[in-house]
């Protein structure tokens, strides 16, 4: 067996308290083997300095698109309907499997730095997404984005199949790092014959769903005018809200979808930097969590974000939930902490989240020696409101460290932003013209 130790570290518990512990990892079983003082602890094979550090469970980014990295600061202040449909759809039809290959890899990098260690993706080329995640070492439940509305009857179904295909195969890649989910892109853009035919196709391959559900005032009307209930409402009716399955967004949810959501175990993964600048609205986190809904936390893509620090997304979940129930009290700081960890990682299925026996060695390591980390009343309280992605030193994923002392051991920093930023480029411009 190939150890590792994380040593002299204070270590944040699954019940939100910090001790002054180490943390031993089987490196080949990618599992925490034990968490306890040094002295009590076995020697290991190779030891990581924590120092004056704070190791937290490595952070799950439970909705996102990380290609899209390339269309970061491409088109900004506008709504979800037309920002995607004038400026993000067109880009999109242009990307070729070595762009979205690119524009992962970018996103990957920048959640190696910034402590995040596991994510869900819905895109396309999803063979390229996966190859990336393999080598940037990281944990994802990945998946094929299905859109029928606007396409013949062949295009629509080779997209469902193509979801279902990519699901069957890639399941248990990477060693088990990587999973699958069939992922509908909404409710409002497949259709509803679709669904009813491929639905049950999904379950017996026993994989999730996973779909953005709820997002807009827009997106809610139509289905409710043309059908009399409410989206989740429908979604139960096409068999769409499993216990494994898990939503994006979750804004305009009503009492009942609330106890939909938490009698059902369907996950609700929050995204409140992209609701605020798409102005989608203020979801009703508190209410969810008092409910017992599972809610995960996710950046969603960097064209409406701009980035994939899952510290920036955990304060702005907690400032927006306190606006949207006007309660400085509501969506508090070991709320957000516990929805950017445990919370994300149980919606996607994942054994991380915690750090604990038995649990994946996904972990983070944070430097508390900036000035604006400084003076430690209350390390949680720091997690969520003051703490920045750049503040990671340390990040293992399946007990291998992928980043040690801010230097990327995975890949090459500079060559993929470089070919990302001309990836971008060139496909800005085949759309322009
Ligand atoms: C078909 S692959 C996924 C698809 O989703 C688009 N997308 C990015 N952000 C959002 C969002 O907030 N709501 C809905 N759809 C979104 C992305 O551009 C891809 O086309
Ligand atoms: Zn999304």
């Amino acid at each position: 067996m190939t150890t590792l130790r994380i040593a002299g570290g204070q270590v944040l518990r699954p019940d939100m308290t910090v001790e002054e512990t180490d943390v031993l990892v089987d490196q080949d079983e990618g599992e925490i083997l034990a968490v306890g003082p040094a002295d009590d602890l076995p020697e290991a094979d190779e030891t990581l300095d924590a120092d004056d550090g704070l190791v937290i469970p490595g952070l799950v980014n439970a909705h996102c698109h990380a290609a899209m990295t390339l269309l970061r600061g491409y088109a900004d202040d506008k709504p979800l309907e037309s920002w995607l449909r004038e400026d993000i759809w067109p880009v999109e039809a242009e990307l070729t499997p070595e762009d979205v290959r690119a524009g992962t890899e970018l996103g990957l990098l920048e959640m190696i730095q910034s402590g995040t260690t596991g994510f869900a993706d819905m895109y396309f080329h999803v063979e390229k997404v996966v190859e990336a995640v393999e080598d940037a070492g990281l944990r994802a439940r990945l998946g094929h984005g299905i859109v029928t509305i606007g396409r013949d009857e062949a295009a629509a179904r080779e997209d469902f199949e193509t979801s279902l295909e990519i699901a069957a195969e890639f399941d248990g890649a990477a060693d088990g790092r990587i999973s699958t989910a069939v992922m509908p892109h909404s409710l409002t853009t497949v259709g509803e014959e679709y669904l009813e035919e491929y639905i049950p196709q999904t379950r017996e391959l026993g994989v999730p769903l996973h779909y953005h559900a709820n997002e807009t005032e827009d997106e809610v009307s139509p289905i409710v005018d043309e059908r009399k209930e409410r989206p989740l409402s429908y979604a139960r009716d096409m068999d769409m809200t499993d216990v494994s399955d898990f939503v994006a967004h979750g804004v305009h949810v009503n009492e009942t979808e609330i106890e939909l959501l938490a009698e059902t175990g369907t996950g609700v993964i929050h995204c409140p930097a992209s609701n605020m600048k798409l102005a989608s609205g203020m979801a009703p986190i508190q209410a969810m969590l008092d409910a017992g809904v599972t809610v995960g936390l996710g950046t969603d893509g960097t064209a409406s974000n701009n980035d994939l620090d899952m510290f920036g997304e955990m304060r702005d979940a907690a400032m927006l939930g306190k606006l949207a129930s006007n309660d400085a009290s509501a969506v508090d700081a070991e709320s957000v902490v516990r929805m950017a960890t445990e919370g994300s990682a149980t919606a996607l299925g994942f054994n991380s989240g915690r750090i604990e026996e038995g649990a994946n060695a996904d972990l983070a390591v944070l430097d508390l020696s900036a000035s604006h980390l400084t003076p430690r009343h209350d390390l949680v309280s720091h997690l969520a409101y003051a703490a920045r992605g750049s503040d990671v030193i340390h990040t293992i994923c399946d007990g291998n460290v992928l980043m040690a002392d801010k230097e990327v051991l995975i890949m090459d920093e500079r060559s993929v932003r470089k070919k990302a930023e001309k990836r971008a480029k060139d496909a800005i411009e085949r759309a322009s013209n």
